[in-house]
């Protein structure tokens, strides 16, 4: 009988901690981890090598089909190189994110990159980061995670991630930003960034990453070692 390859979903909007939750759990599990977002904004980076327009779907589609991207994980790191330079710290600008965000409107472009997301599907089992994870790409995953956070505190925390690193950055732009970006991905018309019918939602608004971890492992220890 054929064997089916466990899938755990976690979408959400920006920086409510699916990414910091996500390495957790796959940490924890053993498990392969699809950072979906990753893939949408290394083609907003080549998007821009190309110059081409975020709203040019006839031009973004064949781009995304043939996108030369490799993500590398060793056991301590992880690196995407794209068209054969590293892009790990490029694509994560507000700017590549923005790009990213109208890019992903484009329902070709998501159809495009639909097979590229599933083969990340690989045992021991996949912990999945993105919008649609739970309703599009993986509609059968075992386990369906919505986490939220209020605008202000993800704003808050993105704020201190970049000030950390060194950035000149208003507290103010990066809300607005991230409200635009929740905005449009709410409210495309394709896969928009809904919480599937049967996902579990967390609002990590006023707890740590550390206590949306323990709920999550709960739910996993719950399900898998019955
Ligand atoms: N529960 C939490 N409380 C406080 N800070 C958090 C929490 N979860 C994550 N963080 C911090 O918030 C920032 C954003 O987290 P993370 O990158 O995991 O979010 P994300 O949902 O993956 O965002 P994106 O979709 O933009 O990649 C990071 O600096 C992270 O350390
Ligand atoms: N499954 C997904 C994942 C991401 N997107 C779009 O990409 C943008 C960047 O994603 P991050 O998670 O890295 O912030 C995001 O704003 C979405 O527009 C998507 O549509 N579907």
């Amino acid at each position: 009988m054929e064997q089916t390859i466990p899938v755990i979903t976690i979408d959400g909007p920006s920086g409510a901690g699916k990414g910091t939750v996500c390495r957790l759990l796959a940490q924890k599990l053993g498990w392969e981890i699809l950072d979906s977002g990753a893939i949408y904004r290394v083609l907003a980076l080549a998007s821009i090598h190309h110059q081409i327009e975020p709203s040019d779907e006839e031009s973004l589609m064949p781009l995304a089909a043939h996108l030369d991207v490799q993500f590398l994980s060793t056991e301590t790191s992880s690196k995407i190189v794209l068209e054969g330079e590293e892009v790990t710290q490029a694509i994560r600008n507000e700017e590549v994110g923005g790009i990213a965000s109208q890019i992903a409107a484009l329902p070709r472009v998501r159809e495009a990159l639909l097979r590229r997301q599933r083969a990340f599907r690989q045992l021991p089992g996949l912990i999945a980061d993105g919008r649609d994870m739970g309703t599009v790409v993986f509609p059968d995953a075992e386990i369906k995670v919505f986490l939220t956070a209020s605008a202000e505190e993800r704003a808050n925390r993105r704020y201190l991630e970049l000030k950390e690193k060194g950035h000149d950055v208003k507290i103010g732009d990066l809300l607005s930003e991230i409200q635009a970006r929740d905005d449009r991905d709410t409210n495309r018309a394709v896969a928009p960034m809904v919480p599937a019918e049967d996902a579990i939602e967390v609002d990590s608004t006023h707890i740590s990453a550390q206590e949306v971890f323990q709920q999550l492992i709960s739910v996993v220890e719950a399900k898998f070692c019955k």
